[in-house]
């Protein structure tokens, strides 16, 4: 599906690049702004702020969705249809095992807990991202010597009753939680499944790079100066994945 004009995101193909950052809070976008170069903020409608500007000389498309996996895939889908190839996630998640508070953590895959992904694909689809873009994130974090982990997550739809407790979910999320530990996976967010699930419908490539900033376990997070310092630094290492992946020896 290709689009002139953008339903949700106001903008047309000329307004964004080949790659996309995709976020949650729209006040990571105006921080993404700051840190590229002639950064144009393109909208703000429904807070679906969006911004694209230049990272080592490759223009990067920044949109914010908010909360949850059936507004991340809209934002997604559109940008999609104006033409972007590329997509990383870059936001937070909850720790899950042996993950730790402020570590940069990559997503080898994730298990689909939320409902849009089905709209996209049938649920024996597995939810993967693209593999040379997840190696590119995981050199840029090396490279930039972030404390990081790779692995699997798990992407649900109910915040209070899937992945905090409030004694109203299905089953106690100190269980779920232990019961996916106990099977490798690293992490909880609530969209990585969705996006990597639509971007293979699509045929676009995705990955996802997130920091821990609340335990799974406790609900510690992490304090608010560390954890905006540390967001900054997930900007940098998802826009140098993205204009590495960008460079002529990679398209
Ligand atoms: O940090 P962002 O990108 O907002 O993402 C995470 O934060 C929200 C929940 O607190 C969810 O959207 C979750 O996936
Ligand atoms: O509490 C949190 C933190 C990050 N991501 C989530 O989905 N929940």
């Amino acid at each position: 599906m290709s689009i002139n004009n953008a339903w949700y995101l106001r903008c047309g193909p000329d307004d964004v690049g080949e790659s996309a950052v995709l976020v949650g809070d729209r006040g990571r976008v105006h921080l993404a702004a700051e840190l590229m170069k002639d950064a144009v903020i393109l909208n703000e409608d429904r807070g679906l702020t969006t911004a694209t500007g230049f990272f080592d000389g490759e223009r990067i498309t920044v949109s914010a969705f908010g909360m949850g996996a059936p507004i991340a895939t809209v934002v997604l889908h559109e940008l999609a249809g104006l033409g972007v190839r590329r997509f990383v996630r870059l936001g937070t998640v909850m720790t899950l095992g042996e993950t730790r508070l402020g570590e940069f953590v990559i997503a080898h895959g994730a298990v689909r807990g939320e409902s849009t992904s089905a709209s996209y694909l049938p649920i024996e689809f597995p939810a993967v991202p693209d593999f040379a873009l997840t190696r590119e994130l995981e050199a840029a974090v090396q490279a930039a010597e972030l404390p990081t982990r790779s692995g699997i997550y798990a992407s649900y739809d109910g915040f209070y009753t899937e992945m905090f407790e409030t004694g109203l979910g299905a089953e106690p999320v100190s269980q779920r939680y232990e019961r996916l530990a106990k099977a490798g996976v690293v992490a909880a967010d609530m969209e990585t499944s969705a996006l990597f699930v639509a971007a293979r419908a699509l045929g676009v490539a995705a990955g996802s790079l997130c920091l821990a900033s609340v335990a799974g376990d406790t609900n510690e997070k992490m304090q608010h100066a560390e954890r905006v310092a540390a967001e900054a630094q997930l900007l940098r290492a998802g826009f140098a994945a993205l204009a590495s992946a960008m460079a002529p020896a990679h398209v």
